[in-house]
């Protein structure tokens, strides 16, 4: 495909994305199916075309004079590839010259919106793309630097992986990996960062054998950093009480060198599904995974026997999601009022079935990859009222689990009494909030 009709397509592509509220990904896919001749590097050129388009979604509606919630697709994709992409008007206007495959030519305003560009009296939620009815809360925990963590949420975030060292060390990795150019984690000490390539693509890590081997996962460095800061201890008792895929367990497993008992457990059967083949490739056999069995008030108790017996819980709770923004731009616009107040309702039921297998002096870790206080420091607050016997760590003692690069850390994240916030703009890692709480009694 020319240049030009990819552009054509992710306007079509967009369209249907809005008119129809569908996530970008199934839009994406049908539209691969309907174009078999499309090839790998058109698609990946869409993907990134439309994906850019939601990451800045709301500065491109602006500065191409639309109202909010009436942006026609074609005028968000143009604003993105001024804003988004920084191309100049003639750049533009070259795109869309009218012709077989090409977007008609730009209209004089449409010139005229794209030559000016200008964000100057844009509210903050316009500059920081995100959505209006967030800007309150977004302002209660960053102030005017909502802007700016705004814009960082708006950019592509790179493939971070984790080397698994009950495979190998990171020197054993990284020589596997050097074509792809990787860079060392700035925090981890696990982490390898590979930068995406100019279409916005990810390299191909799944055909590469240290990932078929199980020396690398993916996972964002931030995710990472949850699972280290949590400091499962080696030989210990712990309880993954929100596994899904595995993500974390399998960090938690390799931080306990295969030592100890992890248990996994997700009330949904088919988030859980995978983490039986990735515990398999990843060697870490001290993991046993705990399905649910039956429903409502059918449901068998499967963690009964785990009762007041682990050193450490993680909760890695069901969350809005807000600090992932760079990997899921299009559900930034779809988050509603409605489902904060129902994952607000799922981490509380969360937190307190999560106490019950807290041992006496062991620990708790709570983890949610939002920015927002109503899921993180408020509920910290409202779990210790609740639960005396627990009291939160202070992120100052939190941050040693990784050595002296914890004290860096420290200073990047945004530090609450109740638990450390990490976000791309500050730490460069995906948004995540981690809290520490031990039980006293
Ligand atoms: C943020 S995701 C977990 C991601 C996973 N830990 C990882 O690192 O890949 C939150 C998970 O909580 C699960 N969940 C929601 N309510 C739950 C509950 N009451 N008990 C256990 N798991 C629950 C969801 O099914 C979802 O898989």
């Amino acid at each position: 495909m020319i240049p030009s009709a990819r552009i054509s397509a992710a306007i079509e592509v967009l369209g249907t994305v809005l008119a129809e509220r569908r996530p970008a990904a199934d839009v994406l896919k049908d539209w691969g199916r309907a174009h078999r001749f499309a090839g790998s590097g058109d698609r990946a050129a869409l993907s990134s075309l439309v994906y850019d388009t939601l990451r800045h979604r709301a500065s491109a509606g602006w500065i191409m004079g639309a109202t909010e919630g009436e942006e026609s697709p074609r005028a968000l994709l143009l604003g993105m590839l001024r804003r988004g992409r920084g191309l100049e008007v003639d750049a533009i206007a070259a795109l869309c010259d009218g012709g077989r495959f090409a977007p008609e030519p730009l209209s004089e305003e449409e010139r005229a919106h794209l030559v000016a560009a200008s964000l100057d009296d844009a509210p903050a939620h316009v500059r920081g793309d995100y959505p209006q009815w967030l800007d309150a809360a977004l302002a209660a925990v960053f102030g005017e630097a909502r802007v700016a963590e705004g814009e960082a949420l708006a950019e592509r975030a790179p493939l971070d992986l984790r080397v698994n060292t009950l495979k190998g060390a990171l020197d054993k990795a990284l020589p596997q990996l050097s074509h792809l150019s990787p860079s060392v984690g700035e925090w981890s000490p696990l982490a390898l960062r590979l930068e995406l390539e100019a279409d916005g693509k990810a390299p191909p890590l799944t055909v590469e054998p240290a990932y078929i081997k199980g020396l690398v996962e993916i996972q964002d460095e931030g995710s990472q950093l949850a699972a280290i800061l949590a400091a499962p201890p080696r030989g210990g008792q712990v309880l993954d009480l929100c596994a899904g895929g595995g993500g974390k367990t399998l960090a938690l497993a390799a931080l306990m060198d295969g030592v100890g008992q992890l248990y996994a457990y997700d009330d949904d059967l088919r988030r859980l599904a995978p983490i039986h083949e990735r515990v398999q490739r990843a060697g870490a056999h001290n993991v046993q995974v705990r399905s649910p069995k039956g429903r409502g008030p059918g449901r068998v108790d499967v963690l009964k026997d785990l009762e007041s017996r682990m050193d450490l819980v993680l909760v890695d709770a069901p969350c809005t999601g807000t600090g992932t923004w760079r990997r899921n731009p299009d559900a930034k616009w779809r988050m509603r009022p409605g489902a904060l107040a129902e994952r607000v309702k799922e981490q509380v039921e969360i937190l307190d079935e999560a106490a019950r297998f807290v041992k006496p002096g062991g620990r708790l870790a709570y983890i949610t990859c939002s920015l927002l206080d109503a899921e993180n420091v408020d509920q910290i607050r409202a779990f210790t009222a609740r639960h005396p016997a627990f009291r939160a760590i202070p992120p100052a003692e939190a941050v040693l689990a990784l050595g002296e690069r914890g004290i860096a850390l420290r200073e990047a994240s945004l530090e609450r009494p109740e638990g450390l916030l990490l976000t791309p703009r500050r730490t460069r890692t995906d948004g995540f909030f981690i809290a520490l709480l031990v039980r006293e009694a």
